[in-house]
């Protein structure tokens, strides 16, 4: 685990003492948009016109962020013109890697051995984390963007004119209601199991589990009668919050000691997250295995002995019954 400072790798921990033991997420570095006519995106430059073949994603299979945009590249039919790298799941003090392993792909456009190549390949005096995933532009040679949340709504429907396939997750008319409940999602859930796990004091722990499982409530209590999370069709909101749900029992629950329930134990949730992962082409882009080593094995503070459970035994496959909520 480490961070780049001027253009140099420098292996450090999060500094959590400046925030009394609270984890802080860092802000991504790259904002560039690729759009359908190249024009300039919500942020950053322009330039980067949706091109079949143009562009490669970076992921960890691990990263419950870089699932998203593996998802939309899946759902959106996008695998044949957006090449794809998979880091080795082991993130130890050079950060992730593409060493050999089960399920890595090389990168073949820069040949890099760390993501931290890459990074300083787009900007040589590059300051901040070398997180993924990483949307890289082959043409002009930089990263686009290295922030999942906008990786996928540019994955929504930038390629929609140059052959992906139909779909749009976030509709016109459900984008208010889709934002407001990824803001809540955001920070009590994806970002919620992080600051539990990530605290390095008692009281920012607590904290964040409290705030983690009493939102978890609420969306359990939400998904009583309705099939998903806004309206009654899938979207982002949807997404957004299935990448941390499955990952939740097996990871979070024991490594990020989110343990005042389990997924399995709220009826509507685990039903949801069964039928949201039986979706066809989902269950493919969740490898357990890396998910657990990645997490297991990289936080050498919190595993020391960099042991890997080999439970629970889950199901995603079992009948969820949630069509009659449609
Ligand atoms: N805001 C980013 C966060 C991505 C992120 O934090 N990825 C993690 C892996 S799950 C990472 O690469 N961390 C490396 C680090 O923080 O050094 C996004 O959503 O794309």
């Amino acid at each position: 685990m480490g961070l780049l400072i001027d253009g140099k790798w420098q292996d450090q921990w999060y500094d959590t003492d400046a925030s009394g033991g609270h984890f802080k997420r860092e802000e991504s570095g790259f904002r560039n948009w690729v759009t359908k006519d190249g024009s300039v995106g919500p942020t950053g430059t322009g330039g980067f016109k949706a091109e079949p073949n143009r562009y490669h994603l970076y992921v960890s299979l691990a990263c419950p962020w870089a699932h998203r945009t593996i998802i939309y590249r899946k759902l959106k039919g996008l695998e044949d013109m957006i090449s794809l790298s998979i880091v080795n799941p082991y993130m130890g003090d050079h950060g992730w890697t593409f060493a050999e392993g089960a399920g890595v792909i090389a990168d073949p456009i820069s040949h890099a051995n760390y993501a931290y190549e890459i990074y300083t390949r787009a900007k040589s005096d590059y300051t901040g984390r070398v997180t993924v995933p990483i949307l890289w532009d082959k043409k002009t040679n930089t990263i686009v963007s290295n922030e999942s949340s906008e990786i996928i709504r540019m994955f929504n429907s930038a390629f929609d004119e140059v052959g992906a396939l139909p779909g749009d997750f976030i509709p016109s008319e459900l984008l208010a209601e889709i934002d407001e409940i990824n803001t809540f999602v955001y920070s009590a859930v994806n970002n919620g199991v992080y600051k539990s796990g990530f605290a390095t004091t008692q009281a920012a722990y607590e904290e964040a589990v409290n705030a983690l499982f009493d939102a978890l409530d609420v969306l359990e209590k939400r998904l009583e009668n309705q099939r998903y999370l806004v309206g009654n069709t899938i979207t982002e909101a949807d997404w957004r919050l299935f990448t941390t749900l499955v990952r939740f029992d097996a990871v979070y629950v024991g490594h990020f000691k989110c343990n005042l329930r389990r997924i399995v134990d709220y009826p509507n949730l685990w039903g949801y997250l069964r039928d949201l992962y039986q979706v066809p082409g989902i269950a493919e882009t969740v490898n357990m295995d890396h998910i657990k080593v990645h997490y297991y094995t990289s936080h050498a503070n919190i595993n020391p002995t960099g042991i890997v459970p080999i439970g629970p035994y889950l199901d995603f496959n079992t009948p969820h019954n949630r069509e009659q909520l449609s």
